[in-house]
Order: C-alpha cells, then structure tokens, then sequence
C-alpha cells in the first residue's frame, strides 16, 4: 500500500505464487472400537502415529477449481469434486464467502484406500495450503472443525504426531512420544473401503450373539501399557501393547493377508497389525536396520504389491513453499 493510500487493510493478503503443503499417513496403534451409534458411527479409542510416508498438495489460482493427481496409484484417485481435497477447497471457501477457484494438484505416495488416511491427508493438505494462498487466516480451531466435517481421520492429518483420538476418532488429545518407532508397511493390491470394514466388523460381533451397537459393546478405552510404551518410546513394550479392533474384519473380507503378517513375523518384525481398515499391513521393527531386514523378508514373500519404510511419529500438514 502506497503512503499516501488510507484504504483500510484488507482483511486478506492472497498470493499468487504455488503454495505446496506436505501431509504424512498414519497407522493406527491402539484401534479399540465400541458400538454403532444411531448415526452409523462408532465411538472409538484410536491411538494415531503420524509415519514419513507423504502426500503433496499444490495450491495454484486459477479460473475454477480443478483437481490433478500423479503417482502409481492416481488412476484409483477421482479429480471431480468428490475428491477429498476439492471438497476441503469448497468448505474453506465457504467459510469465508469466497469462490473456490483453486488447481489443486496431488503428488500421492500414500496408497489409495490402504487404511493410512491418505484422502484424509489431502483433505488437510488442501486446508492449509489453500488457506495460505488465499490469505484467509482460519484458526486452529476453525481448520479443525472443518477437518472434523471432512472425515473422522482428517484432524489428525492436520495436526500429526501422535495424539489420542475420542469420539468418532475427530477429538484429538495430542500424545508426548519418548522417541521414534521404525515401520514397515506391506502394501497390498486393490484398497478396502472402510465402510464396509466397519460393517464386517458388526457383522462378526452379531455373528457370536454379543450384538454390536453401543448399548451392546463397551466402551472403548485407551490402553495405559501401550500410552506408557509411546511416551517412553519403548518399540519392545510398544509392540506388546499394539491392538487393531478392525483386525479381524479386514481378515474375513481379505484372508490373504494373514499371509502377509506371517511373512512380516517370520522377518522379525516385532509387531505385525493391519494398518486401520487396512489392507496395508504394519510392522514394528526395533531399530531402522530391523526394518530393512524385516521389508527385505516381505519383498521376498510375494505377500504384496510393494514394501516401503517409513519411521513415526512425523509432523503434521505444514506449507513447505517459502
Ligand atoms: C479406520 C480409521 O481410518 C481409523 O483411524 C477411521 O476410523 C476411518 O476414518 P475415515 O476414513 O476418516 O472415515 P469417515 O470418512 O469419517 O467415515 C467413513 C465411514 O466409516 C465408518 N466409520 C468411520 C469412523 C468411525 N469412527 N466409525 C465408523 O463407523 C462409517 O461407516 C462412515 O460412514
Ligand atoms: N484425495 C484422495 N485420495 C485418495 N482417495 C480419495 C481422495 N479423495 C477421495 N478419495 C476416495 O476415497 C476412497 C478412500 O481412499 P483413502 O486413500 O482415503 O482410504 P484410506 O486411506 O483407507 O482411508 P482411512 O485410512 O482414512 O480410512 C478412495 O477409494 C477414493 O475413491
């Protein structure tokens, strides 16, 4: 603004420039799942740990919004407004009465409906990336709430690390962790979709006569051994305590993947879990040259599509353009 100008300032300051934002997926520790709520969710106790494998999306202005992908799995990814990103696009800009004319592209290295929140991940991505473009400022708090309307993994996304989620996963309480745990993840061919994953898991409680709604399951809790495991950084105790509720769901509708988690174990690893709604399987090594060895093992198994290492916990979404 000029010296002379005694314009107000403008409540926005929009660049033009690309804005890049780099968002990590996630594997889920603890996935203690309670009943189906009335409205088709269920209450969760999920332990989430932010892992280095990372999505990139690229904010550019333009004449309306847009969507690209690129990355093995891009042709699984939809570039309508069904995408997660775009829909991100739409909120944030409603929120602030502006259109959303935005090119959104995704650089995608989080596999494609494999229970490591990558849509979730872009969804965030999209969030701050868009919010720095467009100059808009939206709180912590405001970006949350968004995310919490845009999926029940997508908070997380945001904030990264580890953190204690409630409710339907969205009520996040941030976790300390004493140090870093080193991953392996087993990549499978095709996704799951985790509706159904959620289904199958109520169809198996029903199927032993407990019934699976909240008046019928208990509550899920946080388990201290595994909170005590992360906040020491202890990958022994951490292993021990590791749990996935979704487990056996993701086994009824994909029992090849028992085969995976064997050939994870027999590699050393020294927890073998689904990763969420899977049908990526997790593994916990000691230290990073556990890790090679127990990906060298999955490689050689033919068990899945592609092994990659990865070590958590890892920041959240954060604009990585200057
Ligand atoms: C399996 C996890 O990835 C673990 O972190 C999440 O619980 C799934 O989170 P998400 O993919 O963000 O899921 P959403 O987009 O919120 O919901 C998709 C569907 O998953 C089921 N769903 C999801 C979360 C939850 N706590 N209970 C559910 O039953 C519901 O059928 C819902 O319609
Ligand atoms: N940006 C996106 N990236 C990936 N999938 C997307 C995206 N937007 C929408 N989708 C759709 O969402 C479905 C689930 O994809 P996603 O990769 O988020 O699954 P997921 O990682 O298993 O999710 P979660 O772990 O949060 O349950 C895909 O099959 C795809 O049709």
């Amino acid at each position: 603004m000029a010296a002379s100008d005694t314009r107000p300032p403008s409540p926005r300051s929009p660049v033009t420039r690309p804005v890049t934002a780099r968002v990590p997926a996630k594997v889920n520790v603890q996935l203690a799942v309670g009943g189906r709520r009335p409205d088709g969710f269920h209450d969760l106790a999920n332990v989430f740990l932010a892992v280095g494998l990372h999505d990139e999306v690229t904010a550019t202005p333009a004449e309306s919004l847009r969507v690209t992908v690129e990355g093995t799995d891009a042709p699984h990814v939809p570039t309508d407004h069904t995408n997660l990103a775009a829909r991100a696009a739409i909120a944030l800009a409603a929120r602030h009465g502006i259109a959303p004319d935005v090119h959104l592209h995704i650089t995608k290295d989080i596999p494609v409906a494999g229970g490591m929140a990558g849509g979730s991940a872009d969804a965030a991505g999209a969030l701050v990336a868009c919010d720095a473009l467009w100059g808009t400022k939206t709180s912590r708090t405001e970006l949350l709430a968004l995310c919490a309307d845009l999926g029940s993994d997508v908070p997380f996304s945001l904030v990264g690390g580890a953190a204690l989620g409630r409710g339907r996963g969205e009520l996040l309480t941030p976790l300390e962790t004493g140090g870093t745990f080193h991953w392996v993840f087993a990549v499978a061919d095709g996704g799951l979709s985790t509706p159904a994953v959620y289904r199958e898991c109520d169809r198996l409680r029903e199927e032993t006569g407990a019934g699976a709604t909240v008046d019928d399951v208990p509550d899920p809790e946080p388990s201290e051994a595994l909170l005590t495991a992360l906040h020491t950084g202890d990958p022994a105790a951490l292993a021990a305590a590791v749990t996935n509720d979704l487990q056996p769901a993701a086994l009824s509708l994909r029992p090849a993947l028992a085969e995976t988690l064997r050939a994870g174990a027999d590699g050393g690893a020294l927890a073998s879990l689904v990763s969420g709604s899977g049908p990526t399987c997790a593994f916990l090594a000691k230290d990073a040259e556990a890790a090679q060895d127990v990906a060298t093992a999955l490689a050689a198994s033919g068990t899945c599509r592609t092994v990659r290492t990865a070590s958590g916990p890892a920041p959240g979404a954060t604009v990585t353009t200057p």
